[in-house]
């Protein structure tokens, strides 16, 4: 790879690359069925899918910055096995490393890099999505009576939904400079495409400051107002919320990384989740992407979050996030006060 690339493009170039390996591991374990959860606390749950594609992409960024703050969602103590060779990648997206470095990214240092890696968002939908893949109804009836995550409610649901909810799931990989997420990989390893009647699974959109969004065609936003939200993290606040907007329409999709999707493919307008569930590490790539996008992404009360290594994880008061300013301020106002403050406490 060329050093004369600036850092920051090299670096995007290179989690371009490692989101797509992860992508195909979060794909492989679905596909053994040995989902290995563990319950981390109340409604954060891990599978094996999250360990084995964070512990891919840290290694592989790791081995080539490394003096670079790397932060994964499920740190913990490091697993005695062995990283399978073909888990490390040293490749480095073409398309990116020919982009136009933005001057003020020019001389960034490794040091002043924090790299927020959240290896599965949307670990719910992807849980929910293995029954799913059960086609025996009767094996699919066993599998919801013994799985941890699954109300009846939630079962009729996936039911009448097409493939589960594993088109919610993504691989975020986020690069923060001086507290500000300038760039950032959304991958989705259960898109689907038909190439030449073959089928192609996962895509990859990345969001670099300045330069702009690739990896797909932004579309402009819904006529009407559509606001999406949680499926799987809701309360009395985050409906709170969500009633006083004036809403044509509320998507329920999950992920944080999936619900910018939305608003970057005009299938909603306003992102809005008034709990303190998100960690930076599931906002720091959709908010780099949105804003490359001309978006906007901050917390309830209309302030940025800010991504060093040393801020706390949880996002305390919440995410709002939209296509574009002006819709942003209507939603930031519409946000009554008691709410602000019930979060900011
Ligand atoms: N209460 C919570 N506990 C743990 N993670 C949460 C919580 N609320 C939200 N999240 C994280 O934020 C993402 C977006 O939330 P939601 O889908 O509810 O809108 C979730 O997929 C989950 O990330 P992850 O799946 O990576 O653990
Ligand atoms: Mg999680
Ligand atoms: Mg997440
Ligand atoms: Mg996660």
């Amino acid at each position: 790879m060329s050093s004369s690339v600036p850092l920051v493009v090299r670096l995007l170039a290179s989690s371009v690359s490692v989101a797509s390996r992860a992508g195909k591991i979060v794909r492989d374990v679905m596909s053994k069925g040995e989902l290995g959860i563990v319950e981390k606390g109340k409604d954060d749950y891990q599978t094996e899918a999250d360990r084995s594609a964070q512990r891919c992409i840290v290694a592989s960024l790791s081995a080539q910055y490394p003096k670079v703050n790397i932060i994964g969602e499920e740190d913990g103590p490091e697993s005695e096995s062995e990283l399978p060779s073909d888990w490390i990648i040293s490749e480095a997206d073409k398309e990116v490393l020919s982009l136009e470095c933005p001057v003020n990214l020019h001389s960034v240092k490794e040091e002043d890099i924090v790299v927020w890696v959240d290896p599965l968002d949307g670990t719910s939908e992807y849980t929910q999505g293995a029954l799913m893949l059960k086609r025996d109804p009767w094996e699919r009836w066993k599998m919801y009576l013994t799985h941890p995550l699954i109300s009846i409610k939630w079962y009729l649901s996936l039911l009448q939904s097409n493939y589960g909810f594993l088109e919610h799931v993504t691989v975020l990989i986020g690069i923060s400079v001086n507290d500000k997420p300038v760039a950032g990989v959304i991958h989705q390893p259960y898109y689907k495409t038909m190439l030449d009647g073959e089928k192609i699974m996962g895509r990859t959109i990345w969001g670099l400051q300045e330069v702009g969004v690739g990896g797909f065609t932004p579309a402009p936003p819904p006529a009407s107002l559509i606001i999406t939200t949680t499926r799987s993290h809701s309360n009395p606040l985050v409906e709170k919320a969500l009633q006083v907007m004036n809403a044509g329409q509320i998507v329920r999709v999950g992920g944080a990384g999936f619900k910018v999707l939305q608003l970057l493919e005009g299938k909603a307008s306003i992102y809005v989740f008034a709990s303190s569930g998100c960690k930076k590490w599931d906002t720091c790539a959709p908010e780099a992407v949105l804003s490359a996008a001309g978006g906007k992404l901050t917390d309830i009360l209309g302030n940025y979050y800010k991504y060093g290594g040393a801020e706390s994880r949880p996002n305390k008061t919440g995410v709002l996030a939209a296509v574009n300013d002006e819709l942003h301020s209507y939603a930031v106002k519409r946000i009554p006060q008691e709410l602000k403050d019930a979060l900011s406490k």
